[in-house]
């Protein structure tokens, strides 16, 4: 069974398995729990996608194949990734008009939803794959040699980390910076802690996606909304905001937001010469702590908030102290 929620031009499917019998299913949630099996690309020309794929010896779960209802068709194949149990469903709108893809029909059963405050998400800003240590090389080469994505930017170890754990990320996206994918790794060293990437790779049971980043353009908005409804974020210091307000008054950035709703919000800031972000967190969003929610808002500024990778990383270290994970050496399970 699939149930389809949209928000703006983002769609996120939720599969369940209805029968005890669909083997495939239950063995993906036994080793994950609840996860993120597929992230689907939109691509223009599925078929020269596919041959450069099979060139490649790529891994073709389903190959190209037209699927339709009466209000158009699509052109659909899906592939393995090099991320776990990760797949790619690729998409090609041929010509259609419906609401999602061919099959899926509106449901009303949303009263609930349409009586709350609304919390507009205008896009998908990236997703984050958590990779072994050592990994990062081949899954950037995958994504090239595949999909065609490059390297954009890189961090590494001497730049990422905190008292207890390092790490390692890079940007693999297409030319036009619509699709991103974050790639990272942990960095095992002297330090004495299980990082938040190993601690995620042994409670996902290996490779798999972190989270996934939702662009608004409201944020104070957005997150004030979310809040009310209960989302839990990371607690950020007030420190971290007594330095920001130092750093900022160095600049000639104009800030369209109250930075006091930012410090109430527990809203994290980076920026350079030209623009700047905001951006939280959430805490796991399932009871393992793997996957979680960012919610980030760009003002011409395309990094991925390096400067606030400290607060950050703290912060997740102090969740993980809270849960007990941070100072062993297994997973306690
Ligand atoms: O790079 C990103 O997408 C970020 O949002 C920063 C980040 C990188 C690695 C993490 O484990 C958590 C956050
Ligand atoms: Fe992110």
């Amino acid at each position: 069974m699939e149930i389809a929620i949209r928000n703006g031009p983002v769609v996120l499917v939720f599969k369940s398995a209805l029968r005890p019998n669909i083997v495939e299913i239950h063995e993906d949630l036994i080793v994950h729990g609840d996860f993120i099996k597929d992230v689907a690309f939109q691509v223009d020309d599925l078929h020269s996608i596919h041959q450069r794929i099979k060139e490649h010896n790529g891994d073709i779960l389903s190959p190209p194949s037209k699927s339709s209802d009466e209000c158009g068709s699509i052109l659909v194949a899906k592939i393995g990734s090099c991320c776990g149990s990760l797949v790619h469903t690729l998409i090609q709108h041929i010509d259609y008009s419906g609401i999602f893809l061919p099959g899926y029909k509106p449901s009303s059963n949303f009263n609930l939803v349409s009586r709350l405050d609304s919390i507009p998400v205008c896009g998908l800003d990236h997703v984050v794959e958590n990779h072994p240590h050592g990994a990062l090389d081949d899954v950037t080469d995958w994504y090239n040699k595949m999909l065609n994505m490059k390297r954009f930017w890189s961090i590494d170890d001497k730049v990422v980390h905190t008292e207890f754990s390092a790490l390692k990320a890079l940007l693999v996206a297409n030319s036009k910076r619509d699709t991103q994918v974050t790639l990272v790794e942990p960095v095992p060293n002297s330090r004495r802690g299980r990082g938040q990437i190993q601690e995620c790779l042994d409670y996902h049971g290996g490779p798999g996606i972190q989270h996934i980043a939702f662009n608004v353009n409201d944020i104070i908005a957005a997150i004030d909304e979310m809040r009310r409804r209960g989302v839990e974020f990371l607690p950020i210091p007030d420190s971290y905001y007594d330095q920001l307000e130092l750093r900022l008054k160095d600049t000639n950035l104009n800030v369209i937001e109250d930075l006091t709703e930012i410090r109430r919000l527990k809203i994290l800031m980076d920026f350079d010469s030209d623009g700047y972000l905001l951006q939280i967190f959430t805490r796991p969003v399932q009871d393992r702590p793997t996957l979680f929610i960012e919610i980030i808002q760009r003002h011409n500024f395309n990094g991925f908030g390096a400067g606030n990778f400290k607060a950050l990383f703290d912060a997740v270290e102090e969740e993980q102290k809270r849960r007990g994970t941070l100072l062993v050496e297994k997973a306690p399970y």
